[in-house]
């Protein structure tokens, strides 16, 4: 497969500082050298950055970096709308802002394809925001929100062309919501697994499911992984912990499992903040799920079942 490698050093959506230097960890972690080893071709075509901007105000004072990141969801849209023609595009990522521009620009290509666009989301949060409710103003939490053309965006973040429906994205690793991510999200389609929902039935079942589902709609897969998505304490550089996240074990399971569907087209990698790893153990574990999702397996095939 044709892999891109797209760096985008976003990191004014996050509260901390740090997420600048997610794409050079990647980098020094090795990624190109394993996707490589899998027999991969690998482009790396460096960093984007915005165009230049002025800072926007709005009326909720909590919202901050406003005009920067709108730049940076317009250079993104259209990066992932032009390198998505074929091959993969691998966002390194930057904060989780990042997905309001990868998201709308894949959304682009796919209605292009006449193929609809499924979003799996792996994060401890839904991002579900918009720029009204936020109270952090941190605008990497709210993504998601905004892809699914949901209200509250007007006049600040540019014009949505195709949504995504909410019905195609499904969240998997919840466990830390705000009152009115939760109130919004209830009235969408959107797809919730809780981790009650994966202790009670194992990640196999509810990956498999959804699936099967962008497979019956010959769909487009775009995985969006949130280094938060893990444990904390074999993911420690993140910004935004939250206890009881996915194992080792579970994220490289569902990686395999998305690796053997064919199905996905397009990767966002966010949230990584190098400031607050521990001798890059973070950065190397992405690498090594990421070598998961593009066909690294410890036997030619399971002895179980298939
Ligand atoms: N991409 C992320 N890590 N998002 C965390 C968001 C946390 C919280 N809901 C907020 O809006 O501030
Ligand atoms: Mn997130
Ligand atoms: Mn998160």
């Amino acid at each position: 497969m044709d892999c891109t490698l797209i760096g985008a050093p976003l990191q004014i959506g996050a509260g901390q500082l740090g997420c600048e230097m997610g794409p050079s960890a990647l980098r020094i972690a090795g990624l190109r050298t394993a996707l490589e080893e899998l027999g991969h071709t690998v482009k790396d075509i460096g960093n984007l950055s915005p165009r230049p901007f002025a800072e926007m105000p709005h009326p909720n004072k909590a919202v901050h970096h406003l005009g920067e990141t709108v730049a940076w969801v317009e250079a993104l849209s259209a990066a992932a709308y032009e390198h998505s023609r074929g091959g993969m595009p691998i966002f390194l990522g930057g904060d989780h802002a990042i997905s309001a521009g990868t998201v709308p620009g894949l959304a682009r290509r796919a209605a292009e394809l006449g193929r609809p666009l499924f979003v799996l989301w792996l994060d401890a949060h839904t991002d579900f925001h918009n720029l009204e409710t936020t109270t952090s103003g941190n605008l990497h939490g709210t993504p998601v929100a905004y892809y699914t053309g949901q209200a509250g965006f007007g006049g600040y973040f540019p014009e949505l062309a195709h949504a995504v429906p909410t019905e195609n994205v499904c969240m998997i690793g919840i466990r830390s919501v705000d009152p009115a991510e939760r109130a919004a999200i209830r009235k969408t389609g959107i797809t919730v697994h809780d981790m009650r929902v994966i202790d009670e039935h194992g990640v196999a079942v509810l990956v498999r499911s959804f699936i099967e589902r962008v497979r019956a709609a010959n769909g487009l897969l775009h995985v969006s992984f949130d280094v938060d998505f893990l444990e904390p304490d074999i993911a420690p550089a993140v910004g935004t912990t939250v206890p009881g996240g996915a194992t080792f074990r579970e994220a490289h399971l569902i990686m395999e499992m998305l690796h053997d569907s064919d199905l996905v087209t397009s990767l966002d990698i966010v949230e990584l903040n190098p400031f607050l790893d521990e001798r890059g153990k973070t950065a190397k574990l992405l690498v090594d799920l990421v070598s998961s999702l593009m066909g690294k397996r410890v036997m030619d095939r399971p002895t179980l079942a298939g």
